[in-house]
């Protein structure tokens, strides 16, 4: 999002990117528009990664919508013989984003959607072993994605601050493509997105 638009001044200008699947697609999309966007003098103000995703049951159901208070890199590190160890462990980098806590409250009373951690993986959860170990270790998780963390990372280069937002497709869980709902998420996504223009207009960056 950049800046009022003072074309229109009731709704901030937004632009939309299809930065790919994955965090590494979505991280070097966003990083490109960002630099283009700085080195025009036109710098964006927020960044917000969006989509489907998975929900974990019951918290999440088919059909809603989640919003992150938490972007968080849920397999970024190694395995060891004690378990996960996540990249922090390692001594590298980060796991978690956390975008403006008063535009994530802001953004749950407009659309209804929960707040919670939403994971961003590399590899979709297809089994209840695995759905149960994320949950485990991410107790605040609400969904999973695969983009999200890569925009964040991007938009933290660029010291933008950052909000995801997911309807939720599938359960997250044992594979099973006929449960999946894409046409009730997104039709969930389209509406929210109809809410998000004022929102974005009141928020103070500053706040
Ligand atoms: O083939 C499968 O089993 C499978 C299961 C879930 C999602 C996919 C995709 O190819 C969708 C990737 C796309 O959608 C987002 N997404 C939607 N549901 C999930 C999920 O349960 N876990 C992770 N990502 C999900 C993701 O952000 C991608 O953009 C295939």
């Amino acid at each position: 999002m950049s800046p009022g638009n003072p074309a229109s001044p009731a709704s901030p200008a937004a632009e939309i990117l299809v930065a790919g699947v994955g965090p590494a697609a979505a991280a070097a999309a966003t990083a490109r528009a960002l630099a283009l966007a700085e080195a025009a003098g036109t710098p964006y103000d927020l960044v917000v990664s969006t989509g489907i995703g998975g929900g974990f049951a019951p918290d999440a159901p088919v059909g809603s919508l989640v919003v992150a208070d938490a972007v968080t890199a849920a397999d970024l590190g190694a395995e060891t013989p004690d378990g996960f160890l996540p990249v922090t462990g390692l001594g590298f980098g980060r796991v978690t984003h956390e975008p403006p806590p008063a535009l994530v409250a802001a953004l749950a009373a407009a659309t209804g959607a929960a707040v919670g951690t939403v994971l961003t993986v590399s590899t979709v959860t297809g089994t209840a072993e695995r759905a149960a170990a994320l949950r485990a270790r991410h107790p605040g998780a609400l969904a999973e994605a695969m983009e999200g963390f890569g925009v964040a990372e991007a938009a933290a280069a660029h010291g933008l601050p950052v909000l995801e937002l997911r309807a939720v497709s599938n359960p997250v869980g044992p594979r099973d493509r006929a449960a999946w709902r894409i046409g009730d998420a997104l039709a969930a996504l389209t509406e929210a997105f109809g809410k998000l223009a004022p929102v974005l207009k009141g928020w103070n960056r500053h706040d």
